[in-house]
């Protein structure tokens, strides 16, 4: 085969497997000997020949045959660094090894850096997120892999980024010998695009592919940005096929991630997907019981009363970041103004936080609660009966409408079948007079206040 004709194989490449691949894998192969019906095809790195012989060797014989009918096999060497010509014999492909000697360092380099604090003995696990913390302290172990990859996703705040610096640190602790990689999706996208600007392809590759553990934070970033996605994939199976685990975070389930690709997003999901669910009032109460203890070591001298916990772990259910970021801001006011943590201080200092994690309640939820209050069917409390034993429910209803949601009187109108304003101010002002003159009624309407409010 000419020179000329390998020239032409590598054309028709181009057009067979696009720019991109060509570009990255075919183009820096250089022909070498030719014998015995096997050429040798000479590459950059042992990584390198073994992803080309791995995902394109047939289709590059395919094309050298059209020119040279004899070719039978294409052998990989990697090509020797001095200038001389690539056609003396080298190494022969070895497949490649987790931990070849400039890969840890380079990696190290690429590594996020890790928060201390993020541990797993200061993650408390309660229900909402038990499930998610057992399968991190699974991975954290570091045996061998059983689930890949591990996939933990879950609202703003809940715990992913911790859990991740939580295995990453315990597998650095137990297993120093493993080569893992944290960092986020944006950071990967980062050195991708460092890598194809600075034409350091395949010292990116060599170091993603020669990890032990590759751990991406917010994968959802990827979303959208093509060329990072088609790398990611390209590394995920790479080192999926090398058995190496790879832990991936983000904020939905995979089939929830818009414009990711339907490949990445199945192969995303063919490990373990485990969600943190949103924190419920006892996992609330214990992580800010942990933290009350650290807060007491910079604070000794503060007093707290009993219930401040319990009245935040109730009233700020948005997520932990809020609830720490309150906590902190708690004793630092109290230490500032010299004062003890009472639930004035905390309605002062908090208000704010308190006022912007209200639950917001429905007009739907009232409805509900009051016709079950009443024992009456829902939609007799929404209907044109006008018996008293819906009429009053309904106006019970109304009022705390008018009162526990931000919805106008012609909105609440409409959803009680469509009545008028008028009616709705009609009826609110009923039980606002009848609160004060019967007993039952202003019972009733704080009994469904306070269980729309747990
Ligand atoms: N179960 C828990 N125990 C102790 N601390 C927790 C727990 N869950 C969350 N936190 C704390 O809440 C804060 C926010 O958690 P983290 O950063 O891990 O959230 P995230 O889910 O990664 O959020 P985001 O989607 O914004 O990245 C951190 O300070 C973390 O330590």
């Amino acid at each position: 085969m000419t020179r000329d004709d390998w020239g032409n194989v590598k054309q028709r490449l181009l057009k067979t497997v696009g720019q991109n691949n060509y570009t990255t894998w075919i183009d820096p192969l250089a022909l070498g000997q030719m014998e015995g019906g096997i050429a040798t095809v000479h590459v950059p790195t042992t990584f390198f020949g073994n992803y080309v012989s791995q995902n394109f060797s047939d289709l590059i014989l395919h094309e050298m045959r059209s020119f040279d009918t004899s070719l039978s096999r294409l052998k990989f060497e990697v090509a020797s660094k001095s200038p001389a010509p690539v056609t003396r014999q080298t190494d022969a492909i070895q497949p490649p090894r987790s931990t070849t000697p400039a890969a840890p360092s380079a990696a190290t380099s690429y590594n996020a850096p890790l928060e201390k604090r993020f541990s797993f003995d200061t993650f408390v696990v309660g229900k909402p997120n038990e499930l998610a913390h057992a399968a991190a302290r699974r991975v954290a172990e570091g045996g061998p892999v059983t689930f890949n990859p591990l996939f933990l996703y879950g609202g703003v705040g809940l715990g992913k980024t911790h859990l991740m610096h939580a295995i990453a640190q315990e597998l650095q602790a137990r297993k120093p010998e493993l080569n893992v990689l944290y960092l986020s999706a944006e950071q990967f996208m980062y050195r991708f695009v460092q890598a194809l600007r600075d034409r350091k392809m395949m010292d990116f590759k060599e170091i993603f592919r020669t990890v032990d553990v590759l751990m991406v934070d917010d994968v959802q970033f990827i979303a959208g940005k093509d060329s990072t996605q088609e790398e990611f994939f390209h590394t995920f199976n790479a080192l999926v096929d090398q058995n190496k685990q790879i832990i991936i975070s983000a904020d939905r389930a995979p089939q929830d991630i818009k414009d990711l690709e339907e490949r990445v997003k199945s192969r995303l999901q063919c490990g373990l997907v485990v969600d943190l669910h949103p924190t419920d009032y006892e996992l609330r109460l214990g992580i800010l019981q942990t933290k009350v203890d650290s807060h007491r070591v910079s604070y000794p001298d503060l007093e707290m009363d009993d219930g401040i916990l319990e009245f935040l772990a109730h009233r700020i259910s948005t997520n932990v970041r809020v609830l720490e970021g309150a906590l902190t801001r708690l004793f630092a006011f109290a230490s500032l103004v010299g004062r003890r943590i009472d639930m004035d201080l905390t309605q002062d200092c908090l208000a704010d936080v308190l006022r912007a994690s209200e639950r917001k309640i429905t007009v739907e939820e009232i409805q509900r609660k009051v016709s079950d209050h009443y024992n009456i069917r829902l939609s007799d409390m929404i209907g044109p009966k006008r018996l008293r034993s819906f009429a009053r429910p309904r106006q019970v209803a109304m009022y705390l409408c008018k009162h526990m949601t931000s919805r106008s009187l012609p909105e609440i109108g409409r959803r009680f079948g469509g009545r008028d304003h008028t009616t709705v101010m009609h009826g609110v002002k009923r039980i606002e007079e009848l609160k004060v003159s019967d007993g039952q009624i202003a019972e009733d309407l704080e009994l469904l206040r306070r269980s729309l409010e747990a």
